[in-house]
């Protein structure tokens, strides 16, 4: 069955309705995989929660509101926060209750076996982690998952529907969800900054603005989806659009000089460190 056709009946919790939990919930909402009647937040301030209020969520600034009522409860709380976020959580709600709901843990840098041990009175808690990126919003996620030790089949299917109705979702072993958080999890960031400085470089040469943002995104669309589409090697892509002494070339010994290859691996480099420094330590 297509992930399209399906709707989901759970009730889904997010502890932590920033930014992440949007992308998220909203990709779910427009492929209407649920409605926002199914959705329970929690948040530290009021003023995140107007956003989910205004389109019909449940919201609370009590965590333990949320495990209470969703049958999956996402855990997207920044990294730091994760312990005290979670003993709010218990504080109100009754672990007994928990063996039919699966927690799913977005949180970089946190591995699944710092959330069990933080999750240890809720006995034999199930934790699905999973490393996604703010594209879900628009439908073209790409995200990682995996399971924790008393996830079942049905945990990783319903994250796999999740994920994959807005994009693209596979199973890494955790020893990679860093490297690809750095990559997937951070990379729209980067290449903002990519479109951005194109669309600068357009502007010098005279394209208004707005203009000048469509095109430089609206090109990096097309080459990412040349690239998915056609299957064929990006060094033969390069070749199809880069004449013996034309104008590609001059822009690409430019972009050597600035190392820019070098320099978006340096970037994933850092990126993927800096995961291992946030979170709870086991
Ligand atoms: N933003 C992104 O692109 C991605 C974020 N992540 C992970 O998702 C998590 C959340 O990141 P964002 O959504 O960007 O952060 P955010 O700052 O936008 O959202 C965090 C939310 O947590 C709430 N909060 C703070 N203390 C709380 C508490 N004690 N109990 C309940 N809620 C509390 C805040 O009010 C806020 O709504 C982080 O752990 C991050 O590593 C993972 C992949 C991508
Ligand atoms: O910047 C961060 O820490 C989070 C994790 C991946 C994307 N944003």
């Amino acid at each position: 069955m297509s992930v399209n056709s399906v709707k989901l009946h759970q009730k889904f919790g997010f502890i932590g309705g920033g930014n992440i939990a949007r992308a998220i919930c909203e990709g779910m909402v427009r492929k209407k995989l649920i409605s926002f009647s199914q959705v329970y937040v929690s948040s530290a301030t009021h003023t995140t929660l107007e956003y989910w209020k205004d389109q019909g969520a449940f919201t609370t600034t009590i965590n333990g509101k949320v495990a209470d009522e969703a049958d999956v409860i996402f855990l997207a709380v920044k990294p730091h926060i994760i312990a005290e976020a979670i003993a709010q959580l218990l504080q109100t709600f009754t672990p007994d209750r928990a063996a039919n709901k699966l927690f799913i843990s977005v949180l970089a840098g946190t591995t699944l076996a710092a959330i069990e041990n933080i999750l240890q009175e809720v006995h034999g808690a199930r934790v699905m982690r999973v490393m996604p990126n703010t594209p879900l919003l628009v439908g073209e996620g790409c995200s990682v998952y995996c399971p924790g030790q008393h996830a079942t089949e049905y945990d990783i299917n319903l994250v796999k529907t999740i994920f994959q109705v807005s994009g693209v979702c596979e199973l890494v072993p955790e020893s990679l969800i860093s490297s690809v958080g750095a990559l997937a999890g951070s990379g729209p960031a980067f290449i903002y900054l990519i479109i951005e400085a194109l669309s600068d470089g357009g502007v010098k040469l005279g394209i208004p603005r707005k203009t000048s943002t469509m095109f430089a995104a609206q090109t990096v669309l097309g080459a990412a989806k040349m690239v998915l589409e056609t299957g064929r090697h990006t060094g033969i892509l390069k070749e199809e659009v880069t004449s013996p002494g034309g104008t590609t070339i001059a822009g690409i010994h430019e972009l050597e000089k600035g190392r820019l290859r070098s320099t978006l691996m340096d970037a994933l480099d850092a990126a993927a460190k800096r995961a291992g420094e946030l979170g709870p330590k086991k």
